[in-house]
């Protein structure tokens, strides 16, 4: 049986890193997606092979299920309970993916391998199969590539598991199930994530995200009455979601005071973001008005994002460059570099545009616009 899983990256429109300290934040689908193509190893087959093919790194790599088998243990569990990979697991995993002694320019696929171990060991156990991955987004850079691989895996492993697509099988997949098991894969690959992006990958659309510590997230659906255009730049710095959330938990503790404060500036920004994209605007002027406050919001969130250290040269450098046009830019993500959103107004005549775009590219950054708020995951059978 084989099945393929599709799900969307994301864009963040306010309230990355304070999202995972417990403000609102909004975030938006993106077409651009991971697929995840599996197959299981027909029964009574003499190799008992565990392989993952990463197409856009030209990476093969297999493991003998019994090997794993040996050093993790049992790994069964009730599927339909999403578990926490344990420390002492995770340390298991990393030593089965580092013998693999994989180069130095891949070495930050180690954490989403180990994800990738984790969730199929944990789902399906130790059946031989064969992952293939590809992906339109770049990795490491703000677009979601992380929660949009684990939520594409876990609808795959999910639907497997459950035989979903055999003998008329009617049963419609568990979303929230996706979710929760994504978000234990993104744990692996961020140390500590809201769930923000696996949520947005899996369901689609626009959301309003608020972090619950005791109860369930809060999540609301955002719907937009204007079309919101943005045109994405990648710096093409790389950097790692997972030490610039730590960096930011790092400073909170040394300025509770400062930065709690921070997080509440932010929380009401995407709240009021979030009136503001629901709004209505009868005509142009309205549209206009509407937008211009868009914009300001967007920059009073790049402030505080620099404020909390999560900024860069090249993200400023974008925000510089679009401020000439009396453009609104802020990172999405993680920032540190990566993704630079900036917002395009409807009156902007294309050929504006389109020499924004090669001012910001004559510094060597990449630009592309995207359509914000489509499907979420999807799953066939092949
Ligand atoms: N297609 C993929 N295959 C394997 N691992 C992936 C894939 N996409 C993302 N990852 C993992 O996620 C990491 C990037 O995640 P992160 O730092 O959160 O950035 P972002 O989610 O913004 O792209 C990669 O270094 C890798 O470990
Ligand atoms: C910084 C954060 O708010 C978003 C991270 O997104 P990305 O991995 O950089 O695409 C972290 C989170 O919400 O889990
Ligand atoms: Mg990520």
């Amino acid at each position: 049986m084989e099945v393929k899983g599709r799900a969307p990256g994301k864009i963040i429109l306010a309230g990355e890193h304070a999202v995972v300290h417990g403000a609102a934040a909004i975030a938006a689908s993106i077409d651009l997606y991971t697929e995840v193509h599996l197959a299981l190893r027909p029964s009574g087959q003499e190799d008992d092979l565990l392989e993952i093919d990463l197409k856009d790194m030209k990476l093969n790599l297999s493991w003998p299920c019994s090997q794993l088998k040996e050093v993790l243990g049992d790994c069964s569990g009730d599927t339909t309970l999403p578990r926490l990979c344990t420390s002492e697991k995770l340390d298991l995993l990393a030593g089965i993916v580092a013998e693999k002694k994989l180069p130095q320019e891949n070495i930050q696929l180690s954490s989403g391998l180990c994800a990738f171990l984790f969730l199929y060991t944990s789902i399906l156990g130790f059946k031989p199969g064969k992952a293939v991955v590809t992906s339109e987004l770049p990795m490491g850079s703000g677009l979601g590539s992380s929660a949009s691989f684990c939520v594409a895996l876990s609808g795959a492993l999910i639907a497997l598991s459950e035989k979903l697509f055999l003998n008329a099988n009617e049963k419609k997949i568990d979303l929230e199930l996706v979710s929760k098991w994504a978000y234990e894969g993104e744990r692996i690959i961020h140390g500590k994530p809201s769930g923000i992006d696996n949520t947005v990958s899996t369901f689609g659309n626009m959301i309003k995200f608020k972090k619950e510590v005791t109860k369930t997230n809060s999540i609301t659906p955002v719907n937009s009455t204007t079309p919101l255009k943005m045109l994405i730049t990648d710096t093409r710095v790389g950097r790692n979601t997972k030490s610039l959330v730590a960096s930011v938990s790092e400073r909170a503790l040394r300025h509770p005071h400062a930065m709690s404060s921070i997080f509440d500036a932010i929380n009401s920004i995407s709240d009021e973001l979030a009136l503001l994209v629901e709004s209505p605007a009868a005509d142009q002027v309205a549209i206009s008005e509407k937008e211009e406050k868009l914009m300001e919001l967007m920059e009073m969130n790049q402030g505080l994002l620099q404020c909390i250290g999560v900024s860069h040269e090249s993200i400023e450098t974008v925000v510089r460059t679009t401020m000439k046009s009396k453009l609104v830019s802020k990172l999405t993500g993680a920032g540190g570099g990566g993704c630079v959103l900036t917002f395009v107004p409807t009156q902007l005549s294309a050929a504006v545009t389109e020499n924004i775009i090669s001012q910001i590219e004559e510094c060597g950054f990449r630009c592309f616009t995207v359509e914000v708020g489509g499907s979420g995951l999807q799953v066939f059978s092949c």
